[in-house]
């Protein structure tokens, strides 16, 4: 990034000591300053017509006239290039000289001069310096040779000072397109990891119903599993099944029986989000009409008040009549049996079809539950038979 409360010589580091360094390498002294500054006089008069030559080849090139683009550009060219050819022979090659170069190469790089372009503009301009001068010095040749030489190595530190600007104006191009590339890479791994998680999200959801699906629920069930060992707390298994459900799917239509089973989903979710505190647990649906529930913390009792309330709140599916059997099987740590998912499920789902069966044609709702006492509606089936 660029320090803008910097100079252009202090940016690119180069100070009073870099500048002698500089000169030192080009064998730049007093003497050639003092060769140019001699012929300021001479060559003065000769600067506008200088000026105009070089304007007029330079704009014979296509590229050229095409960045100049208008006569007050031209015009105001004119006057840099005046005043640059100036300095030239003005003996005074300090700081305030190298801004004026380090700008003039912004400048260059700004309105898109490339170095290639930059650099015929320089050997015109030498060219018409050199014959400008060797006419002016005709009758004192030791004296061109050396005012020659001296702008030669004058021109040297110019391009090497317009060259730093060029190169260091790409480096900041180049740092900004990292800087935009790291952005852009950063925006692209949140976006992935965005959309992955909904993908994951996706792809742990039923499309029906929105609760967990079957391979949900299996990841789900060993991290419950280690809290019930833990804190020595039960997990209790539901697996329910509408009764007769294809006769609603026949009587109603398929879309009306989605509509149910949407419905009773959200009636299960209800029940898991409204678990009092302390219990936790999931729903999902395992396919057709069947779905499956876990819940960690409550002892036997609070799962048959939750199993009621279950069954209260799908009263308010008025729609249609809708009755559920459902097997409740438990895992109570510490008792050396270590189910598996599929060993509770097994068991539920068995439970469940011993409700089915009681349930069928009476319309009513049927619960078979590990560890309850036993009553008209909730019939008591051993739990480790
Ligand atoms: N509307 C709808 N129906 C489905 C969907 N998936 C499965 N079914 C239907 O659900 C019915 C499930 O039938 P079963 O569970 O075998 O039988 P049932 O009629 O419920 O009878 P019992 O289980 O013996 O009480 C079948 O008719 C399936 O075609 C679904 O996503 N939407």
């Amino acid at each position: 990034m660029q320090n803008i409360s910097q100079s252009l010589a202090e940016q690119l580091r180069i100070g009073e000591l870099e500048l002698s360094r500089r000169k030192r390498l080009l064998d730049f002294d007093h003497t050639d300053a003092a060769n140019l500054l001699e012929c300021l006089p001479l060559i003065a008069p000769r600067i506008g017509e200088l000026v105009n030559d070089f304007y007029l080849a330079q704009t014979q090139q296509p590229e050229i006239s095409l960045i100049i683009g208008d006569k007050d550009t031209l015009s105001r060219l004119h006057g840099a290039m005046r005043r640059y050819v100036t300095e030239l022979f003005s003996g005074d090659y300090d700081g305030e000289y190298v801004s004026s170069r380090l700008k003039i190469g912004q400048v260059h790089h700004r309105i898109g001069v490339s170095p290639k372009l930059y650099l015929s503009g320089i050997n015109q301009l030498t060219g018409l310096l050199e014959t400008c001068l060797q006419e002016l010095l005709a009758e004192h040749e030791e004296r061109f040779l050396r005012t020659r030489r001296s702008l030669q190595k004058l021109m040297l530190l110019d391009n090497q000072l317009v060259f730093d600007t060029y190169i260091a104006a790409l480096q900041s191009e180049i740092e900004n397109v990292n800087h935009q590339l790291e952005e852009y890479a950063s925006s692209l791994e949140q976006t992935v990891a965005q959309r992955t998680q909904e993908l994951t999200d996706l792809s742990n959801r039923d499309p029906l119903t929105g609760i967990f699906n079957q391979r949900a629920a299996q990841k789900m069930f060993e991290p419950l599993k280690q809290l019930a060992d833990q804190s020595l707390k039960p997990i209790c298994l539901w697996y329910l099944d509408v009764n007769h459900f294809k006769m609603i799917n026949d009587g109603m239509g398929h879309s009306q029986g989605d509509k149910v089973l949407q419905q009773l989903a959200d009636t299960i979710d209800q029940t898991i989000k409204q678990l009092p505190k302390g219990a936790q647990g999931y729903a999902s649906r395992f396919g057709g009409d069947e779905f499956c529930v876990a819940i960690f913390g409550l002892g036997d009792a609070q799962q048959q008040a939750q199993i009621q309330q279950f069954f209260g709140r799908l009263k308010a599916i008025k729609a249609v009549s809708l009755s559920v059997s459902l097997g409740a099987a438990f895992y109570s740590p510490g008792h050396g049996i270590e189910p598996t998912l599929e060993d509770l499920i097994s068991r539920a789902d068995s439970l469940m079809y011993m409700a089915k069966a009681v349930a069928h044609g009476s319309g009513d709702n049927e619960v078979m539950m590990d560890n309850l006492p036993e009553d008209t509606k909730v019939q008591r089936i051993p739990s480790r038979a």
